[in-house]
């Protein structure tokens, strides 16, 4: 399953720091389905978001991308198994209820991310994602991520 047009360009109203387009000081990432219940984003980290050493990324960071791919991915999913366009009709919308991280290894600040998200478990009011992040190569995270339905007016 591919799509050329990104996630988060579908989503309506979304101001979001990692993910919104409506969000001018944001991080903008882009999510795309790869197959059935697995999406990929890549993201290119700017200099500022290193984490004190100059050549490795923030922490925070990491779990900004990683919390905004997997919560996209739980959003798009609600729509798909409600049968719906992903932005279309009333809002179906998730919040993060959980986010476990493991910070494996170091990433680069001048080398792409890459995050692999795949849903492993979804009910009504919940979604539950496995997400690994590499760099140049090597898983630096994985995160296990809980995504919760909210109101469409949260
Ligand atoms: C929105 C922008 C869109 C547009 C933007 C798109 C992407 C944005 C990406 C970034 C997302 C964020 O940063 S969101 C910001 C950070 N997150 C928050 O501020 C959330 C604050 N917490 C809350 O509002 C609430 O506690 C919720 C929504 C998480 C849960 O509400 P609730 O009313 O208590 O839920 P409840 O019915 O009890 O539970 C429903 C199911 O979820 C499970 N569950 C509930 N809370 C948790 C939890 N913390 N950890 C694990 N699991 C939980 C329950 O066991 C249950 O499972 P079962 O019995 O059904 O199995």
């Amino acid at each position: 399953m591919t799509q050329e047009t990104a996630i988060q360009d579908q989503i309506q109203g979304n101001h979001c720091f990692g993910c919104g387009p409506d969000n001018d000081q944001g991080l903008h990432i882009k999510s795309y389905w790869t197959e059935k219940d697995q999406t990929r984003c890549e993201f290119f980290p700017s200099a500022h978001h290193n984490a004190g050493p100059a050549q490795y990324l923030n922490g925070g960071i990491m779990a900004t991308v990683i919390d905004c791919h997997t919560v996209c991915t739980a959003i798009a999913d609600g729509y798909l198994q409600s049968g719906r366009a992903v932005g279309s009709g009333d809002r179906i919308w998730y919040a993060t209820g959980n986010l476990d991280i493991k910070y494996l290894a170091p990433a680069r600040i001048d080398t792409p991310l890459i995050l692999e998200a795949t849903i492993t478990e979804r009910s009504p009011r919940k979604t539950v994602l496995h997400c690994n992040l590499s760099s140049d190569g090597r898983l630096c995270a994985k995160a296990e991520v809980i995504a919760v339905r909210v109101p469409g007016d949260w």
